[in-house]
């Protein structure tokens, strides 16, 4: 088989909250490379990996990971709405590929995904329909969280079973490394928003309007220093790197949720794409990371990655 994998930090800022030019131009060109290796790779299928940010996903039933044999973006801060182009054959071949792993997969015949999903479908490939994908979003947000076994365990099966399909199959991983944003949280919240965190109403137009400006201002607050957010911890960022770049993916069994949002955040657990997408590279043979980049960058509350590796 042969596989390859992107792992891409997203950011509803982009676009909105700039960093000074030269910041963007480093990341520009990092993102240009991950094209480039994609046009290269001209993949058959895309498995996506990425969280969601309440827009798909809600207390009512919040599984640690699930696969979409139906997928449809809501277009949140800009970003491209309506249908992706999922491989239903492929999406189903996996979610049974991986149940027949032991792998207590979660499968949705219709996902509602956001930015997270539809942002790296837009810079890798030019829209959120371009590609045939098998969507799975992977928990990185709404606490508790599973541990980080299980995601290895997630991406290893979805890799297995993607050997078997005779594809040409990139994995790409979208997600922040240790970053904080005002992303609400369950526990304490007053009853109006805990409700809106379980039911998963539809935002009118006006509150999510109101709702991405008080992340842009929070993403503005940030990049000038005067904001309670956990800082971005280029040290543990790199540490991740470092360990998928040496395939020592093991080492992320020890990692703790409650170790990761004290060094990253609370949004730092969207690492659990990136593990899932190199766990599932590293089950279909040895890999080798063939490009990194790495940046923090305030403005868009995101320790900023790019990262491209290719089965040997
Ligand atoms: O509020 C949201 O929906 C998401 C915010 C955000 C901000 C910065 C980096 C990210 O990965 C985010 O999801
Ligand atoms: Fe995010």
């Amino acid at each position: 088989m042969t596989a390859a994998a992107v792992g891409l930090s997203h950011s509803p800022l982009i676009g909105r909250n700039d960093p000074e030019p030269e910041v963007l131009a480093r990341v520009d060109r990092a993102v240009a490379g991950a094209r480039d290796f994609v046009r290269d790779f001209d993949p058959d299928l895309v498995v996506l990996y990425a969280p969601d940010h309440y827009n798909g996903f809600f207390y009512r039933e919040m599984p640690p990971f699930c696969l979409a044999t139906e997928a449809h973006a809501v277009g949140d801060f800009g970003s491209e709405a309506g249908p992706l182009s999922v491989d239903v054959d492929a999406a189903k071949a996996l979610a049974q590929g991986v149940l027949d792993r032991g792998v207590d997969l979660t499968v949705s015949a219709r996902m509602t995904v956001d930015h997270g999903f539809a942002q790296p479908l837009e810079v890798l490939f030019g829209g959120i329909d371009q590609v045939p994908v098998v969507p799975v979003f992977v928990n990185g947000v709404a606490t508790p969280l599973c541990p980080v076994s299980r995601i290895r365990a997630l991406g290893t099966a979805v890799g297995e079973a993607a050997a078997g399909l005779g594809l040409r199959v990139l994995f790409v991983a979208s997600g922040g490394l240790s970053h904080d944003p005002p992303v609400p949280v369950l526990e304490g919240a007053p009853p109006p928003v805990a409700d809106a965190l379980i039911e998963g109403r539809p935002p009118t137009p006006e509150q999510r309007a109101r709702g991405e400006r008080r992340v842009v201002q929070a993403g503005r607050d940030y990049a000038a220093g005067s904001s309670g957010m956990i800082p971005i911890n280029p040290d543990w960022d790199n540490r991740l790197l470092d360990h998928l770049e040496r395939g020592e993916l093991t080492e992320f069994d020890s990692w703790t949720v409650e170790w990761m949002a004290k060094e990253g955040g609370g949004s730092a657990h969207e690492v659990r794409a990136w593990i899932a997408a190199f766990a599932s590279l590293a089950a279909t043979g040895p890999y080798a990371m063939t490009s990194r980049f790495y940046e923090a960058v305030p403005a868009w509350i995101a320790g900023f990655a790019v990262a491209t590796a290719q089965g040997r």
